[in-house]
């Protein structure tokens, strides 16, 4: 059998994991038409491209299903609690970097900090009738954070997508997201709680703690990681 290795089928991780590979002499391909998610490698012996969602790599990873696998650090640390038993990281690839942040209304003259917030949920509750409203993908990490922070009154709400947008639509009072250049939350009118940096995430290639490999597989990870390290 030969080492699997996943990456993110589309998006802008794609691009970016199929350059790095490339830089190292390992050529990461699409096969097939536009929309087949096959793919190959060349440059090295024993390895086969499974094409993945990137938020879809942390379980295959845990699972044992691939071996290898690139995907960003904060879908590895929502999806897995015991990310580090199940996985290792090999190397941190140096982009699809991304902070994942608490951010308010911009118009919250009196909310800056964790304190605020917890002060201002008080309110919110008391006022409305119900728990302020905190949008994210993130549950785990945000739900971590804030129990650390000592903020409770609050509710989370999931937003897969267009977070930025849930405070505009009233579905929420604040979010919990990546941000890179900022542009998305000026754009929506949010500011960053001061401490409200749960954590920094950059694409990163770990490797599968788990997933059984036979000698064929074991040498071609050993050339692999070798390769890399050159
Ligand atoms: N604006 C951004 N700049 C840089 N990196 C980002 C940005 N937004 C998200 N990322 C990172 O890209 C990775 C993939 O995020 P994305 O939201 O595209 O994943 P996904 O929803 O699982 O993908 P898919 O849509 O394929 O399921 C994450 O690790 C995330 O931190
Ligand atoms: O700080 P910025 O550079 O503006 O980038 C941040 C935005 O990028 C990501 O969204 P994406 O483009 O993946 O869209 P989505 O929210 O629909 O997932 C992320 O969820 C933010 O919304």
């Amino acid at each position: 059998m030969s080492l699997k290795l996943g990456v993110p089928s589309k998006g802008r991780l794609m691009e970016k994991t199929f350059s790095w590979f490339d830089k190292r002499g390992i050529t990461l391909s699409r096969t097939g038409s536009d929309r087949e998610y096959a793919g190959r490698v060349d440059g090295i012996e024993g390895v086969s491209l499974v094409l993945l969602s990137a938020g879809e790599i942390p379980r295959e990873l845990a699972a044992g299903r691939i071996h290898l696998g690139v995907t960003g650090t904060d879908l590895v640390h929502e999806k897995l609690p015991l990310w580090d038993q199940q996985l290792e990281e090999v190397a941190p690839l140096g982009f699809g970097q991304a902070d994942l942040i608490i951010a308010v209304p911009a118009c919250w003259a009196d909310v800056d900090t964790l304190d605020d917030l917890d002060a201002a949920a008080a309110g919110f509750r008391a006022r409305h009738g119900h728990r302020l409203r905190i949008a994210t993908k993130y549950h785990r990490l945000v739900r971590e954070f804030l129990t650390a922070a000592g903020v409770a009154d609050y509710t989370l709400v999931d937003s897969q997508g267009a977070t930025e947008g849930t405070v505009k639509n009233e579905t929420a009072e604040a979010i919990a997201d990546i941000t890179s250049t900022g542009e998305t939350l000026r754009a929506n009118h949010l500011k960053i709680l001061s401490d409200g940096l749960i954590l920094r995430s950059q694409a990163t290639l770990w490797r599968s703690r788990v997933a059984p490999m036979d000698a064929v597989e074991k040498s071609a990870l050993d050339q692999f990681l070798q390769r890399l390290s050159q």
